[in-house]
């Protein structure tokens, strides 16, 4: 059988209490795998691991257990192939958005000349609205704006995998509700690969092809995969006139309202 793009085998995580001894693992034999070109949402309640998870594919933080192999090679530590916005935006603040996505592009592209450089950074800038504001500083752009530097910035690198962390949750709705549409379009149009942590039942049926459910911690698993079998087309305006939305909308408001904290791991399997 062919493997996934992406494959995560029995990770877990914990940390010592103070006596230096290991607690309860925070997540424990967390299995998935993401196809290329996937968009992939992990939805759990506060405190499950999702960043953790997240700071893991991106090389940025180590499991306790457990393997992630990304394109037939070990995740090893941060690299180009891994673009990751926070849900801060995390920008250079003495450098403006035009500078601060050059500055990714140039690490990437080492060899290209400086309009080139400049070219690719601004035609980012441009896909997610910010053609007038290439030339301000991150003091000068609003909450949105500095959301969006981050994900042009992430996108500009071409990324073999995008990570987001939770993008719009400092965002107000109408905002959220514009850039999540710059971001559909994008990703259609680039094929990206996506992996996103989200707290929104709505965002997650909008923008993902499936979603993973994950049960409370500590002892965090992927309780359930939801596949979202609405057509690719959709839009926040007319998603909920699809027939299958309210289902799926009320399984996932289901699992975390009422099941998230009685899932019950199965047993490990005896030693044969
Ligand atoms: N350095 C650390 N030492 C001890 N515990 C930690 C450390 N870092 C994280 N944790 C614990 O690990 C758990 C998972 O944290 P993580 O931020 O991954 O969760 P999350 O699901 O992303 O939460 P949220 O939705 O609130 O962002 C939390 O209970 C947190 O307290």
């Amino acid at each position: 059988m062919s493997q996934p793009f992406l494959k995560i085998e029995g990770l877990s995580r914990h940390y010592p209490d103070a006596s230096g001894k290991p607690q309860t693992p925070v997540f424990e034999n967390v299995h998935f795998g993401i196809e290329r070109g996937e968009f992939v949402c992990i939805i759990g309640h506060s405190g499950c691991g999702k960043t953790t998870i997240l700071n893991v594919l991106a090389g940025l933080d180590e499991a306790s257990s457990g393997v992630v192999i990304m394109d037939g090679r070990e995740v090893r530590g941060p690299s180009l192939d891994r673009g990751v916005v926070f849900q801060s935006h995390a920008l250079l603040p003495w450098l403006t958005a035009l500078k601060n996505v050059e500055f990714g592009v140039r690490s990437r592209w080492p060899d290209w000349s400086r309009e080139q450089v400049e070219q690719h950074s601004a035609k980012y800038l441009e896909m997610v609205g910010l053609k007038h504001a290439l030339h301000r500083l991150p003091s000068e752009l609003s909450g949105g704006m500095k959301q969006r530097v981050g994900i042009a910035r992430a996108f500009a690198i071409q990324p073999k995998m995008l990570l987001l962390d939770e993008p719009f949750g400092a965002l107000d709705a109408l905002t959220r509700g514009t850039i999540q549409d710059e971001l559909l379009s994008i990703v259609q149009a680039t094929g990206q690969t996506v992996f996103m942590i989200t707290h929104d039942v709505d965002e997650a049926i909008l923008l993902a092809d499936k979603i993973l459910l994950m049960s409370n911690g500590p002892q965090a698993r992927i309780a359930e995969i939801v596949e979202i079998t609405l057509p690719r087309n959709r839009a926040r305006a007319t998603m909920h006139h699809d027939p299958q939305y309210y289902g799926i909308r009320n399984h996932l408001v289901d699992f975390l309202v009422n099941r998230s904290h009685d899932y019950v791991p199965l047993p490990e399997p005896e030693p044969v």
